[in-house]
């Protein structure tokens, strides 16, 4: 007996180390011995660091678990996220499912149910439904720098405001109102810090067996309510339960067609209206996956274009040259911004550069692939670290590591190639993002009116923000100077 366990270890470090089918695959040496590895680096948030250092040392494809592999590489971009791909979400994503609501969206691993359930929201989300929203997305901004004004020539933490404003969009889009971070400039009801908790422990316990889900059933409410632990995403929950029935009663005339409604009005499978379940777990999706991921990518943008003085000096005149000849009233509309190209090319390169989802979007192989040499057998688990995929200088050039928008403008055909393999969005296939409309609208928005209407310094060059990857790349205490322009050179 003595001996059993010791005998067993070795018996699976052999097995590992030398029959597994993925041995022959290079990889740090523990990482082929224990998920435990690669766990430690998730849990000590620097993933972004990690996944870049990986594939610089051990190539395009790298085993960074036993069973799971990160790769770098365009026919696997198309391969596992591109039109028409059958590749399913592996069991990581089960962390996402919400004990008492049903199948959402983002988590359901089966391709079929996920069809189903993304064709009945995807009006929701189409172009045309969220520029019926704009005005109330413009009145967030014009909070915003509302506020920006109130403190200009001051240093602010853009971290926090860029959060504000993305999680009052998605309260008028989710729930017809704006949640009040702005209003009140405060984390109403802890929900940003309970959020950004909340995806560090479920991304991080997906790798657990199951255990973050344990974290969010209700045994655990009553184990922390009896700790007396503050419960925010409960509280947050109990928030959203109460909005869907109070919407639920009443009659839908007059009121806005958010995206509430949409939801309320979706039938199930077999054509019965969709349970109170169905319905919150998709307006829930919604803040979990649409607010911090673009509040990240506007950090971004800003970001790159401060730490550029040439860029940042020439978006500035696109903006100035537009306003030249038009009253600045009422912001600039999404149709406009899109217009203004060097913009374009900034928003699409700061975002390839950062892009807000860091961990690899984890997929079952469809089918036996060989990716540089190597043979994956059918069903292990692979996938593409956005971050990775987007500095690959097999694709982007030598100088892929470089922000340079002017990329994007130099070539079209280059320009429509770079689009079909950019990973910021999770591809361009049935499980890429249905936000992604949204997030657009906000950084252009965003970016148009902020350096149009106000000069923003970073506060520390040198140490510009502090990033945490909890799954998505969160950049913290993002110190800025913004300064209200009040004369402008071509005005
Ligand atoms: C810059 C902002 C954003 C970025 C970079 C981004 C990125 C992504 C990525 C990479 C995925 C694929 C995830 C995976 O395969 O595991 C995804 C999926 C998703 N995103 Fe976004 N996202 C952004 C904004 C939004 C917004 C604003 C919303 C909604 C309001 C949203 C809702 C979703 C949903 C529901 C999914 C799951 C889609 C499905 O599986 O069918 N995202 N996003």
């Amino acid at each position: 007996m003595s001996s059993t366990i010791p005998n067993f270890v070795c018996a699976l470090i052999l097995y590992r180390q030398f029959l597994h089918p993925l041995s022959g695959i290079a990889g740090p040496f523990l990482a082929g011995l224990m998920g435990q590895w690669r766990n430690w680096y998730y849990f000590n948030g620097q993933w972004h660091d990690v996944i870049l250092d990986l594939h610089e040392k051990y190539g395009r494809v790298v085993r960074i678990a036993p069973n799971e592999l990160s790769i770098v590489d365009a026919k696997t971009v198309r391969q596992l996220y591109g039109h028409g791909t059958k590749a399913e979400k592996t069991h990581w994503y089960a962390t996402w499912d919400i004990p008492d609501t049903a199948a959402g969206l983002f988590a359901t691993r089966d391709v079929k149910e996920h069809s189903f359930l993304r064709r009945r929201v995807s009006a929701a989300f189409s172009m045309s439904s969220i520029l019926k929203f704009e005005p109330y997305i413009q009145g967030c901004f014009d909070l915003l720098f509302e506020k920006m004004r109130k403190y200009s020539g001051q240093v602010v933490n853009m971290s926090e405001w860029t959060n504000a404003v993305a999680y009052d969009i998605v309260g008028e889009l989710a729930y017809g109102e704006q949640l009040g971070h702005l209003r009140t400039e405060t984390d109403v009801m802890g929900l940003r810090q309970a959020i950004l908790d909340g995806f560090y422990v479920m991304a991080n316990f997906g790798h657990l067996g199951g255990l973050g889900r344990l974290l969010s059933t209700k045994a655990m409410a009553k184990l922390t309510s009896a700790l007396g632990v503050r419960n925010a995403f409960g509280d947050f929950r109990q928030w959203s339960v109460d909005k869907v029935r109070a919407r639920r009663e009443r009659a839908s005339e007059g009121e806005r067609h958010d995206m509430l409604r949409h939801f309320l009005n979706m039938k199930d499978i077999s054509g019965d209206p969709a349970s109170d379940g169905e319905v919150l777990i998709e307006a829930m999706n919604i803040i979990g996956a649409g607010a911090d991921t673009t509040a990240i990518g506007m950090r971004a943008c800003l970001y790159y274009v401060c730490t550029h003085p040439r860029v940042y000096h020439r978006l500035q005149k696109e903006l100035d040259d537009y306003f030249a000849g038009r009253p600045y009233q009422g912001g600039i509309s999404y149709n406009e911004a899109r217009r203004l190209a060097y913009l374009n090319a900034v928003i699409s390169e700061a975002t390839r550069l950062h892009p807000s989802i860091i961990y690899q979007l984890l997929r079952k192989a469809p089918e036996k692939m060989t990716v540089d040499g190597h043979t994956i057998p059918r069903g292990t688990a692979v996938g593409i670290s956005p971050r990775a995929q987007n500095r690959d200088p097999a694709i982007w050039g030598e100088d892929a590591n470089e922000f340079r928008p002017e990329r994007w403008l130099e070539d079209e055909e280059k320009t429509r190639y770079f689009e079909s393999v950019n990973m910021t969005f999770g591809g361009n296939g049935p499980r890429m993002c249905i936000g992604r409309n949204i997030a657009l609208v906000e950084l252009f928005k965003y970016m148009a009116q902020l350096l149009y209407r106000f000069d923003v310094e970073l506060v520390d060059p040198a140490r510009p923000w502090h990033v945490q990857t909890v799954w998505f790349a969160y950049q913290h205490d993002m110190f800025v100077r913004v300064t209200e322009r009040t004369k402008r050179p071509s005005a």
